[in-house]
């Protein structure tokens, strides 16, 4: 486990090295670190030069750099969201996060989420790629997660193992509200706006450790669960990001339907993925833009 000591050094390094006082995280999933690119006034930190911090090994798909700067949008200045203003509000975005399959134990994993924590952010926005399990769900849709199952934790393999920290957080943390209503509300609001309403669904996420995809049998199986979407990220850092009181909003892009027939030659690839994810980053970008300026208000 990382103690708190090595978590606020980490803080500590990036807190004397940026201006910026961020209270929004942004943690960017396969091909959609294109966000981070859009902030102005930029700090960038390669995560190996961050002391402590894992680095990222799939950099194909996850460049492997915290970036602290400023996102601006349109701000609605009054309640009723008729009056407007342009804005700059400080984000700090993780470009690739970590994922178990990589060799990284769940807490490890999860640990960039305590340094934001550290760090004052209070509101955590995360994005990710995902199969579509509901039969719904088309490659290029989004889904806004409601609920997540923590098969890891079933397993007894829980990101926050070991010697709880009081600090942090407490020993038993809830995860009702885990994926805050508000926030939630908020952003169904915003791909409203956006004219995003026949692509956006709202449902219930997995991971699984990865990094070989689904056979048909497992994903039968997590159908049955009431299961929608499956990935292989995002469920340890929200439970890190709840246990530590942050509120959490989290979208999936859809890059592939699941497969769940034996008869078809149909395959899930990593190239579809990563084709999928660049179609649809400039919505997505848009999107988490939007929403994250609209936190900032609420
Ligand atoms: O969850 P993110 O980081 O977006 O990555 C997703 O994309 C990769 C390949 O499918 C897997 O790592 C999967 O979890
Ligand atoms: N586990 C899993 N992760 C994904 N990431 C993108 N697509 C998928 C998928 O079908 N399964």
């Amino acid at each position: 486990m990382c103690t708190y000591d090595v978590i606020k050094q980490c803080a500590d390094y990036l807190l004397d090295r940026t201006k910026h006082r961020p209270k929004i995280g942004i943690i960017c999933g396969s091909g959609l670190g294109g966000l981070a690119d859009q902030l102005t006034e930029t700090d960038i930190f390669p995560y190996q030069d961050i002391p402590n911090f894992p680095v990222s090994t799939v950099t194909k798909f996850h460049a492997g750099r915290m970036v602290i700067g400023k996102l601006s949008g349109l701000e609605h200045t009054s309640t009723n969201r008729m009056s407007t203003s342009v804005s700059e509000i400080p984000v700090m975005c993780m470009q690739g996060r970590f994922h178990a399959y990589e060799g990284y134990p769940l807490w490890k994993c999860a640990m960039p989420v305590r340094v934001m924590k550290l760090m004052g952010v209070e509101k955590l926005l995360i994005t990710y790629a995902a199969g579509g399990l509901n039969s719904k769900y088309n490659a290029g849709d989004i889904m806004i997660i409601k609920d997540h199952i923590n098969l890891q934790g079933f397993a007894g393999n829980p990101p926050l193992q070991g010697i709880n920290d009081e600090r942090f957080g407490p020993r038993f943390p809830a995860m009702d509200n885990a994926y805050d209503r508000n926030l939630r509300l908020m952003a169904k609001t915003v791909a409203s706006e956006m004219k995003l309403d026949n692509i956006i669904h709202e449902g219930t996420y997995i991971m699984l450790g990865g990094p070989s995809f689904e056979t048909v049998a497992e994903l039968k199986m997590l159908h049955i669960f009431g299961v929608d979407a499956v990935g292989m990220s995002t469920v340890q850092e929200v439970i890190v990001a709840r246990h530590c009181n942050m509120k959490v909003c989290a979208f999936s892009l859809i890059t592939n339907k699941c497969i769940t027939e034996y008869e078809t030659d149909d395959m899930v690839n990593v190239a579809d993925v990563i084709g999928i994810a660049n179609n649809r980053k400039a919505d997505m970008q848009e999107l988490v833009r939007r929403i994250a300026i609209a936190m900032n208000e609420n």
